[in-house]
């Protein structure tokens, strides 16, 4: 058998001056502040807070209490192998996850108490689903109605690939916008595969699962491409799996799949219809919410458990969303930019494609010339700026 090379090492938080080193000792930190500012906490939940943000600063990883609900399934993901030692020693990955969890027990989301189920990130996810540009997004599905499905789909894929970095009228009015620029904002483009993965018509079945990523700006466009999926019968059922809990500040729980339904259903225009289809396609169970504890663990998607295995097996195809999905989709390693995204992703049970814009350093799946041309044009910025996005697919 030939050798398989190893793989290169997982990035850590330890490195100074890098952008995981950053995440840890100065966005959470910030994240805590912007916590204890949301809701009316008790002294217990702000001591609470005190105790995380000196743990984050110059502390080590503690264990969870005796008694957490979850803490068999912490243990198993690697938790004893890592309390006790300091936050900048875990991979990113993992002490990332482990510090929402943190954050979650701080303020009491876990209970019993009256902050129990109260989700710390909620007054901002509400305040972008109330912002203006999210209606001037919606009021874009009207002039989208009148286009051919095909540019109807086209559109949609790209208003949930961008989320809430360039609107659907973008999209629609300066279609061409990407080719023209000296670096492509879309660094790769299997677009054309995905498609090819789904049913033309109705006349087969087929079952497309979403791995959502962020909630507001970014699960709206997801739940339009899910609606378009179903209408079109380039899907028969849709699966999108959402966190468990509040997760990197504005990840998409199932509180936030009702939040944007009913920001659908309630505004004016094409988009209530939207709305109304995918209220009438979850209660025919033609779309439906999964949440899986999997879903904040600490780990490459490499390491799912069987039953999720067995689920994305017998997809036809699974649109992974966004940059931590990526980084758990492809290993949060330092990959040279041109490993194939195939190589990658083998062990992924089914068909897999990754719609993400890039706002961390992994990437994989670039050609020599593009990622040329890249660092000529801007450095390292383009791999954690946002400002790029790609769409790679493994059939
Ligand atoms: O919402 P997304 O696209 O998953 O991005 C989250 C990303 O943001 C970060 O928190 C920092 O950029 C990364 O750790 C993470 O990959």
């Amino acid at each position: 058998m030939p050798d398989t090379p190893a793989p290169p090492p997982e990035i850590l938080g330890d490195e100074p001056g890098s952008f995981p080193r950053s995440v840890l000792a100065e966005r959470h930190p910030a994240i805590i502040r912007q916590v204890r500012d949301a809701f009316p906490y008790d002294p217990g939940v702000h001591r609470a807070l005190d105790a995380l943000l000196a743990s984050c600063l110059e502390g080590v990883l503690e264990p969870l209490p005796a008694d957490a609900h979850d803490g068999r399934l912490w243990r198993a993901w690697g938790l004893d192998d890592w309390s006790g030692r300091p936050w900048f020693d875990a991979p990113w990955l993992w002490s990332e996850s482990y510090f929402y969890r943190r954050l979650l027990e701080a303020v009491g989301y876990f209970g019993p108490g009256p902050w129990q189920g109260i989700d710390p990130f909620r007054p901002s996810k509400l305040a972008e689903l109330d912002a203006p540009e999210t209606g001037e997004e919606l009021a874009v599905l009207d002039r989208l109605e009148a286009r051919p499905a095909e540019e109807r789909a086209h559109a949609l894929l790209h208003g949930s690939l961008w989320g809430n970095r360039a609107d659907l009228g973008f999209r629609l009015s300066d279609a061409d916008a990407e080719e023209r620029a000296a670096v492509p904002a879309l660094v790769a483009d299997d677009s054309e595969t995905l498609w090819s993965l789904l049913p033309a018509a109705d006349n087969a079945s087929s079952t497309v699962c979403i791995v959502a990523d962020n909630a507001g700006r970014e699960l709206i466009p997801d739940l339009l491409l899910a609606a378009h999926l179903l209408a079109h019968g380039r899907a028969s059922r849709v699966v999108l799996y959402v966190k468990p809990y509040p997760y990197y500040v504005s990840d998409a729980t199932p509180a936030d799949v009702v939040d944007a339904l009913r920001k659908l259903t309630g505004a004016p225009g094409a988009a209530a219809g939207y709305g109304r289809r995918l209220w009438a396609a979850l209660a025919d169970g033609t779309l439906t919410v999964r949440v899986h504890p999997f879903a904040a663990a600490p780990l490459p998607f490499e390491r799912m458990p069987d039953d999720l295995r067995t689920e994305f097996a017998a997809a036809t195809l699974t649109l992974v969303k966004g940059d931590l999905n990526y980084r758990r989709l492809v290993g949060d390693r330092r990959w040279p930019a041109t490993t194939p995204f195939a190589d990658v992703t083998a062990h992924f049970p089914g068909p897999v494609a990754a719609l993400r814009t890039l706002k961390s350093e992994v990437v994989v799946g670039l050609s020599a010339d593009t990622e040329a041309a890249l660092d000529a044009a801007e450095g390292r910025r383009w791999r954690t700026g946002g400002t790029h996005a790609l769409i790679q697919v493994r059939g």
